[in-house]
């Protein structure tokens, strides 16, 4: 029976991908296992042993520290609020979590470059095509390249995931062909002054899985017994979590874990890289990853669709397009913060 065991985890396992590049298969299938352990117990892990370039990284960092620095109004060239698909720069207090409290950050939203003549696209699907980027040298290639490094990292990753679950190493990729797979850009400004501001409200990520990359500490994660955990930097790590699809898909067992941003100690950047599913996938518990005797404990979703409603729910300037009728909720759309712990231990709110 496949079931997860939502332990009181007083830290995040690491895992030791390396494995998953080697072209012996019981290499893989190790990882894997140690994958399947830690997303059913815990759904937050720390990666080692990638391949991520560290000059893709650094050249990352740079261009970012570069895009923020630069005076609001050169940032709002690329404002999120200007693009139909979701791209670009998102100001402080336009992305809001349940609970209504502003958010200290910033952000650059990017993702999977299409072009604005893909049938994806002309077919008006939302959180699908090109990027707004900034006017910076160099600026686009670099941040293609990390994504590129990124997303293979994510496809192993996924291939290990699908192992886990006792599946063929390619079950999902038929899945993940043009993906609204979102790089984010993100900048923590330090404010002393700025007493109990938190850095980003507590959510579970509203695709298959995160692949983040911080620079300071300042995350926390929320175990089985509703207690925030401190997220300490690992060097040179990823900082890996279950999504809301991945815990559809498993009927559970691998859990979207809530986590968090508090107030930042010092200037920070983090880049999470959203493992997504193409738009138009039907996620629904797997037939036989349901435990016998067991019922399946999710309605089926449309992955797309649970990332725009989730998204129209949570951005400014996406409710205001709602408001004036610009944009429709789909029909099934779920309120903000539908799962994680966080949902089932709303008494720790605000605490
Ligand atoms: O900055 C971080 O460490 C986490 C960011 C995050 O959770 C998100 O963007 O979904
Ligand atoms: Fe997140």
């Amino acid at each position: 029976m496949m079931s997860s065991t939502r332990t009181a985890f007083t830290e995040l396992p690491v895992i030791d991908v390396s494995g998953l590049y080697s072209d012996q298969s019981t290499d893989r299938r190790a990882v894997a296992e140690a994958l399947g352990r830690a997303a059913r117990e815990v759904g937050f892990f720390y990666v080692t042993g990638h391949k991520v370039e560290m000059d893709l990284r650094k050249d990352l960092l740079e261009q970012t520290k570069r895009f923020f620095e630069q005076p609001v109004e050169r940032k709002m060239d690329v404002y999120i609020g200007k693009s139909i698909n979701h791209r670009g720069y998102v100001p402080e207090g336009e992305e809001v979590m349940v609970g209504g409290k502003h958010d200290r950050k910033e952000a650059l939203d990017i993702g999977l470059e299409l072009a604005s003549n893909d049938p994806l696209v002309t077919a008006g699907t939302p959180m699908v095509g090109p990027n707004q980027w900034p006017d910076l040298p160099g600026f686009r290639t670099d941040v293609t390249a990390y994504y590129e490094a990124v997303f293979d990292l994510g496809r192993r990753l996924l291939h290990g995931f699908a192992l886990a679950l006792g599946k063929d190493e390619t079950f999902f990729d038929d899945f993940v062909t043009k993906p609204p797979s979102q790089l984010r850009l993100l900048h923590y400004p330090y404010d002393a002054d700025a007493e109990d501001a938190q850095g980003i409200g507590a959510h579970t990520d509203y695709e298959c899985f995160t692949l983040l990359l911080p620079t300071a500490p300042g995350l926390q994660v929320m175990n089985g017994d509703g207690e925030w955990i401190d997220v300490p930097l690992l060097a040179d790590a990823y900082v890996v979590n279950i999504g809301d699809m991945m815990e559809i898909w498993t009927n559970g067992a691998f859990i979207a874990t809530s986590h968090r941003v508090r107030k930042v100690k010092e200037e920070r950047y983090s880049f999470p890289l959203f493992f997504a599913c193409d738009y138009h996938t039907t996620v629904a518990p797997i037939p036989d990853l349901i435990g016998d005797g067991q019922t399946a404990n999710y309605d089926p979703v449309r992955a797309g669709d649970h990332l725009f409603s989730q998204t129209v729910q949570s951005f400014a300037y996406l409710r205001d397009r709602l408001a004036r009728g610009e944009v429709t909720l789909p029909e099934d759309a779920k309120a903000l913060s539908s799962f994680g712990q966080y949902a089932r231990h709303l008494e720790a709110q605000d605490e």
